[in-house]
């Protein structure tokens, strides 16, 4: 059974005076649920600062993107190893943003998964269909081989952690049905299965598209759902926590 992670992914939004929500979500999460992580991705200028005031906490926190070398000349960007020494234990790749904004394919990804490993640190690894693949009814093809591609050599079941995020659903306030939410995550189990057999079982599954306070107790409900990774509701504690109080 696969543990569930809450996870929050700020974007490109926070200033430093933004981290006192940091502190409210580190105090309302500690002590840990059983089973239960909490997670919130910051941009990597507020990185160290966060992981500082979650030090004493039972919050994690993470890393939005990483590059796949370990360092060189590679101007303005960051590498995994840069995440885990300032204090990331997770970062999230191949988020739909970051595949369109900055062309990275399914290659680049399951590099991108692979240098966090070799840093020590848990890759979020992010799949998802457009509204135009899911209307011509390719939606279970494209996103599962996506995962195929996107999953870095070698690794086990343990190090890794998966995130459904049909684009359509994100920011939007258009979330997925638990219909559709639950086709989607069982063929991402069957999918996973493929690769690292019973093992997949521990893999934890996050849906990500507006999900919401109100949305959440249905969402996390369904069978192959083990966690969110929430965009607009992780920048307000109180919404955080709020979703955090339903897994
Ligand atoms: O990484 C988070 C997702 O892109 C979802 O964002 P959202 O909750 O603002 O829709």
């Amino acid at each position: 059974m696969a543990r569930t992670l809450i996870a929050g992914n700020w974007k490109m939004n926070g200033l430093r005076a933004s981290l006192v929500e940091i502190t409210a979500i580190a105090g309302g999460v500690t002590p840990a649920k059983e089973n239960v992580e909490a997670l919130i991705c910051v941009p990597a200028t507020l990185l160290m600062q966060a992981a500082d005031q979650a030090r004493e906490s039972a919050l994690n926190i993470g890393g939005e993107t990483c590059h796949t070398n370990e360092k060189g000349a590679h101007t303005g960007d960051v590498s995994a190893e840069m995440l885990a020494d300032a204090g990331a234990s997770y970062v999230i790749v191949g988020h739909s943003e970051r595949r369109a904004d900055h062309d990275e394919t399914s290659e680049i990804v399951a590099s991108q998964a692979a240098a966090a490993l070799r840093a020590g640190i848990t890759p979020i690894i992010c799949v998802g269909e457009t509204a135009a693949e899911r209307d011509s009814g390719k939606a279970l093809e494209v996103v599962t081989g996506m995962l195929r591609e996107s999953l870095p050599e070698g690794a086990s079941a343990e190090s890794v952690v998966i995130a459904y995020e049909p684009v359509w659903a994100i920011g939007t306030g258009n979330v997925a049905t638990v219909e559709a939410v639950d086709e989607m995550h069982n063929a991402l189990r069957s999918c996973l299965a493929d690769v690292y057999g019973a093992a997949a079982d521990l893999i934890p599954i996050l849906y990500g598209g507006s999900m919401k306070p109100d949305n959440a107790g249905d969402l996390l409900a369904v069978k192959n759902v083990n966690g969110g990774l929430i965009g607009g509701a992780s920048l307000k504690a109180t919404d955080f926590l709020a979703i955090y109080a339903k897994a």
